[in-house]
Formats: C-alpha cells, sequence, structure tokens
C-alpha cells in the first residue's frame, strides 16, 4: 500500500441517495488497511479550493469519491495537477464514468477497488477552461439536463420525466462548423458529442472506437433520432451506421455554431455556446479502476 492518508470526497445531494452508509463502509475499509480517514462534504460552494486546502494541510495521498460525474469532474480538476490517484464511488444519477470503467454495483467491492493499486492514467480533454473525463455535448442532450436541472425530481425518474418536454421545446437540428487539425466540415446536428470514454451512463455504446488514453477525443455528430441506431448502441455494436452519428477523432479542434446551443460537460450544465476550444491533455490523471 502506497499511501497513507485517504480524503473522502462526498457529495451529499447527488443520485439522491443516503451517504451515511457509505461513509461508515468507506471509514471502516480505511481504518483495516491503517491509514488515516479524512471526510469532505461537498456544499455546492468553493468546493475545489476547499479540497485543495485539505490536500496542503493533511498531506492527502490517495481520494475517493462518492458522488456522481459532476462531483468527480471537481475532484479530477482539483488533484490533477499533483501525484494522487482517485477511486470512485458511483453515487449520483447517472454515473457514466463508472459504467465505463466496469465498476461493480456492490459497495465494499468498490471501496476495495478504490483503495488498490491498478490505476490508468487517464487522457482529460480541455475545452475552453474547463476539463472533462467523460463525456460533453452542445444539443439535445445538453438541453434536457438544463431541464432536469431545473426540476425538483432527482434520479433517472427525473431525467425520464423531462425528456419529452425537452423534445418538444429544442430548437435541433443544430448548423455546426468543425475545424481539426486536418480537415474543416459543416454538420447539421441534434447532438454534437465530444468524448473521452464510450458509453453514456445509460450503458449505450455511443463512440466503439474511444480509447481514454490514447491521446486523443472523438467528435460525434448525431444527424438524426434513429431507434434502430439508438437500439445498435445500447447493444454494445461497434457498426454504428454513418448517416447516424459520423466519428471524427482529434488531439485538437475547434466548433462554432452561428446559434447558441446548449453545453454540458460531465453531466453539468454550463450554458449557451456559440464556440469552443478543444484540446486534450494525455494521461493527466490517476484513476484507479477494477
Ligand atoms: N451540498 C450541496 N447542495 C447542493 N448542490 C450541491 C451540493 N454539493 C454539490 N452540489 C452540486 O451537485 C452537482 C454535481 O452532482 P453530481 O453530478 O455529482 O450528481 P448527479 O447529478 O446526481 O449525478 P450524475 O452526474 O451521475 O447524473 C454540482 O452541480 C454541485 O454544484
Amino acid at each position: 500500500m502506497n499511501f497513507k492518508e485517504v480524503l473522502l470526497v462526498v457529495n451529499p445531494i447527488s443520485g439522491d441517495t443516503e451517504k451515511v452508509k457509505i461513509i461508515s463502509r468507506v471509514r471502516k475499509h480505511i481504518e483495516n488497511v491503517q491509514a488515516n480517514f479524512h471526510l469532505y462534504s461537498t456544499t455546492g460552494e468553493n468546493d475545489k479550493e476547499n479540497i485543495l486546502s485539505r490536500i496542503k494541510d493533511h498531506k492527502i495521498d490517495r481520494v475517493l469519491v462518492a458522488g456522481g460525474d459532476g462531483t468527480i469532474n471537481l475532484v479530477a480538476n482539483a488533484i490533477k495537477d499533483f501525484n494522487i490517484a482517485m477511486g470512485i464511488i458511483p453515487a449520483g444519477s447517472a454515473n457514466g464514468l463508472a459504467v465505463n470503467f466496469n465498476i461493480p454495483e456492490d459497495l465494499d467491492e468498490q471501496i476495495m477497488i478504490s483503495l488498490g493499486s491498478n490505476t490508468i492514467d487517464l487522457d482529460l480533454i480541455c475545452l475552453d477552461d474547463s476539463i472533462c473525463l467523460h463525456l460533453s455535448d452542445l444539443g439535445i442532450n445538453a438541453e434536457l439536463i438544463k431541464n432536469y436541472d431545473q426540476s425538483s425530481i432527482r434520479g433517472k425518474f427525473g431525467y425520464l420525466l423531462n425528456s419529452i418536454p425537452t423534445l418538444i421545446q429544442s430548437e435541433f437540428p443544430f448548423e455546426f462548423t468543425i475545424e481539426t487539425e486536418s480537415r474543416r466540415l459543416e454538420a447539421r446536428a441534434i447532438l454534437l458529442g465530444i468524448a473521452n470514454a464510450n458509453k453514456y451512463g445509460t450503458g449505450a455504446n455511443v463512440n466503439p472506437k474511444g480509447v481514454p488514453n490514447d491521446g486523443k477525443f472523438e467528435i460525434l455528430i448525431f444527424k438524426k433520432l434513429s431507434i434502430t441506431d439508438i437500439i445498435k448502441t445500447l447493444r454494445n455494436e461497434s457498426d454504428l451506421d454513418p448517416d447516424f452519428v459520423e466519428i471524427i477523432q482529434s488531439k485538437k479542434a475547434k466548433v462554432y455554431s452561428k446559434k447558441p446551443v446548449a453545453f454540458q460537460i460531465d453531466g453539468e450544465y454550463i450554458g449557451k455556446r456559440t464556440e469552443i476550444d478543444i484540446k486534450i491533455i494525455p494521461r493527466k490523471l490517476k484513476m484507479v479502476i477494477p
């Protein structure tokens, strides 16, 4: 074991789940391996600064995160310039990153993995001044996340309830201009994904060619709402119809839209954007995986 001071970052409101059990189980496992337990509960205000000060004050050398993708992104942002590995205990509503790394359902197994030594150096996608570990997008999914954030019902049911009004209100399709190192193209899309990982939290494999530590990201141009192709992504089929989704790999790119389009990063609604600068930061974040 190459750590002594473990910080557990918990989001008390994520995924509408109780965190008391998670906290007590994590504390027990950490005591069993004779390390010291430190706890930080997020408030939604100044969390990055508060996590950074705990890391420095207590010389933290392993971080565990219990929350959704938004909380994982926050912690990654705080620790990315330190040589600290991050373990994840999925406790959000969608848990997209955990789905990608096949984190098991059982809490004790999750904690043992998080305290283990099998790590991956994950690429980060830099989107203007923000980082993305998993998936971000412009268009209809970001509109859904915005509507979900504004409604009072949390969890998967909240997303389901908001999907119909989102489809009705959406201004899709959107017109994008995409510039990569090698090409420039115009694209009409319902959703433009920028992906490091393969799957959304639903398990849909929208980016079968994505490798999270290959120094590249994928731009996914979803051209239409096609039920057969959505089913293919859910079945993890890799031969997606290019009329449904076109995939471009790159190390850097710029995306433009004449009309402001809803934008989300790792499940957090950011706002409307007409321009985004994208680049990859290779192998920047140490994550503990099964
Ligand atoms: N104590 C708190 N009270 C209110 N909001 C909080 C608090 N702590 C964190 N937040 C907010 O929670 C959001 C992050 O939630 P997170 O993504 O982890 O969970 P989720 O939305 O339930 O899950 P997922 O992203 O997997 O769907 C951030 O917007 C953050 O500001």
